[in-house]
């Protein structure tokens, strides 16, 4: 069970945020989600962070006698969807110790605002599907695949499902580090005594086999993280209705279990590529596995982990090849050389091919 265990978490003025955002400038307007509005913000003149807001926002702090009144049951059953979401996501975030792959929690402001770390390079969806700038490398790729798994297998170590694990929501720092982010949907699955809530999350990504509250397990963030790896591998989007099929799980998997994974990855760097083929394959299969519709054979996140870091020593395994191309190249260039200098002799020049 969690525990009130983020030693960095601050409560912060309700006051001191709103200026700190310009009274909510839309200049400031850094994200929208379904929930809320995602603010930059300058703290202490010179610390830039996020701060979340539900979109049904106050602009003054909320008066004494509407919080305390927010306590009673009659005022928390009209409290609007997105005002819980955002006080769960500040439950679950503060009581999360700080993990380099999850979205740092800074603090809050009377569990109405929540402020985080601040993300500049935007979200994994975006660079996929929308940026213009050239896609990341395929290692690089790899990388932020491995770098998730990291996250939400330390989410999974503490009891923790995301329940919204989508390109959307793995946003990139200054360093290009990915981080998981919105934690709104998240469950703390020891806490006996609550209720489980009603399945929920994202078209595209929800796991099939999550029907009813009790079939709520780990195994439906690896359903949500596959299709992220199969969109990551693909640059596909989990659904898109242009296409036929229009969801990437029915496109992908019978071409990785017929083994055309040139038609998944492209034949660049990805699929064509022998040094790539074989770490391909094995993670292409790792993805199926976590899309499976027998729950039972989903691979857990700490396999998932395993397999990545093995698949990325891959291509190292065929270092002797290339170093021997490499050392015969530098051989040639040395003959080539020699033979320059024997056939020349001062104020002439001699093309050796
Ligand atoms: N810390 C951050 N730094 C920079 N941008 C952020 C940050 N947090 C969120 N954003 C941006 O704001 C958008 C909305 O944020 P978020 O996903 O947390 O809202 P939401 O309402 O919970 O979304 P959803 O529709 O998934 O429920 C994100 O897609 C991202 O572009």
């Amino acid at each position: 069970m969690l525990s009130a265990s983020n030693s960095q978490m601050k409560e912060f003025d309700y006051k001191e945020l709103i200026t700190a955002t310009d009274q909510f400038s839309p200049s400031q307007l850094i994200g929208k989600g379904s929930h809320g509005y995602v603010y930059k913000a300058l703290l202490d003149h010179h610390k830039i962070v996020a701060i979340k807001t539900p979109s049904s926002l106050p602009l003054s702090p909320p008066s004494s006698s509407s919080s305390s009144s927010s306590s009673s049951s009659s005022s928390s059953s009209s409290k609007s969807e997105q005002t819980k979401k955002l006080e769960n996501e500040i439950n679950v975030m503060s009581s999360l110790p700080s993990n380099q792959h999850v979205l740092s929690f800074l603090g809050h402001a009377e569990k109405k605002l929540m402020v985080v770390e601040y993300m500049p390079n935007g979200s994994l969806h975006h660079l996929l599907h929308v940026s213009a700038s050239p896609l990341p490398t395929w290692l690089k790729r790899i990388e932020v695949a491995l770098q998730i798994a990291r996250a939400v297998h330390f989410l999974h170590g503490k009891g923790v499902i995301h329940r919204d694990i989508k390109s959307e929501n793995i946003l990139f720092g200054s360093s290009w580090e990915a981080k998981l982010a919105d934690f709104g949907l998240a469950v703390d699955l020891e806490e006996g005594d609550k209720m489980r809530p009603a399945p929920a999350g994202t078209i595209g990504y929800l796991d099939p086999c999550y029907t009813s509250p009790e079939n709520l397990s780990t195994k439906t963030d690896v359903y949500s993280y596959g299709v992220v790896l199969l969109e990551i591998f693909s640059c596909r989007k989990a659904i898109d209705v242009s296409r036929s099929p229009s969801s990437i799980v029915d496109w992908a998997v019978p071409l990785i279990d017929g083994g055309r994974i040139v038609e998944i990855c492209g034949r660049g760097e990805g699929g064509g590529s022998d040094v790539f083929r074989g770490m391909n394959v094995r993670l292409l299969r790792i993805a199926a596995r976590c899309v499976s519709g027998d729950v039972e054979s989903r691979p857990c996140l700490g396999e998932i982990t395993a397999e990545i870091v093995a698949c990325m020593a891959e291509p190292l395994k065929s270092l002797p090849l290339w170093m021997s191309v490499l050392r015969r190249v530098v051989r040639l260039k040395r003959r080539k050389k020699r033979l320059r200098e024997t056939l020349t002799w001062p104020g002439q020049t001699c093309r050796v091919w």
